[in-house]
């Protein structure tokens, strides 16, 4: 396992793409996250054959259903030899202590960690008020990532906005995963709670995640090394 911060996110319509990504990478660099795209066209073959070039894997499939049902996609899931894997906070409490019985049923000899997302990066005050939410966004976080702790969960997703927040709430040591990083004068794309690499492990990120700002740059690995040189 490297001590890497960085998942890059492999959001590729197919395996090939992805593969020419990670042969120019290196495990004690980064990790990789592998997400609804890319599962749904490469499979688990894909994970394999990821973790046998000994990467890291955070497979985001973030599940959210009824609890039996997340209960053995995460026993597969857990089954396929990932680092991490999550499910969505919002399946509330019995979906993910059910999720958390699941991995414990593997028949994997290191457990993977499970997190659980709290509010989408890609998310505002707005757009989460317009689901009916009334509690404004980090109180909506800090709710989902306390429910998330007492399930028995390692961590959550969130923005590094949140990051001090639930530090502060729930100790150091509930692991706070971050998408929505963003590199000084990047696109946000569809981001919208962004925060830049070095100020998300200010703020007490633990792994930053990172796609289109390294997957779509002109080279990625010179895109990843500016960060890792940044941070
Ligand atoms: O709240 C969330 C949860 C997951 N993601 C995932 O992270 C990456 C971010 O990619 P970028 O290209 O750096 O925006 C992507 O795979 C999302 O599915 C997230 O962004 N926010």
């Amino acid at each position: 396992m490297s001590d890497s911060k960085i998942i890059v996110a492999l959001d590729f319509t197919e395996a090939d793409q992805a593969k020419r990504l990670v042969d120019r990478l290196d495990p004690s660099l980064c990790k990789l996250k592998i997400g609804k795209e890319l599962f749904t066209a490469a499979g688990p073959a894909l994970i394999e054959h990821f973790t046998n070039k000994h990467y890291d894997v955070f497979l985001d499939l973030k599940f959210h259903d009824i609890p039996n049902t997340v209960s053995k996609a995460c026993q597969a899931a857990a089954n396929l030899g990932v680092w991490m894997l999550n499910v969505h906070a919002s399946g509330g409490l019995p979906m993910m202590q059910a999720a958390r019985e699941g991995v414990d049923k593997a028949n994997i000899s290191v457990a993977p960690l499970l997190i659980a997302v709290t509010v989408l990066t890609s998310m505002d005050e707005a757009t989460l008020h317009s689901l009916g939410v009334s509690r404004d966004l980090p109180a909506q976080v800090l709710a989902l990532a306390t429910l998330t702790k007492q399930a028995g969960l390692h961590g959550v997703v969130c923005s590094a906005q949140e990051a001090s927040m639930l530090k502060s709430a729930l100790g150091k040591d509930f692991c706070l995963v971050t998408p929505g990083i963003r590199p000084h004068n990047s696109d946000k794309d569809d981001q919208t709670r962004i925060v830049t690499p070095a100020e998300a492990l200010n703020l007490g990120a633990h792994y930053l995640v990172i796609g289109r700002p390294i997957t779509q740059a002109r080279d990625p690995v010179v895109a990843l090394n500016t960060i890792l040189n940044e941070i």
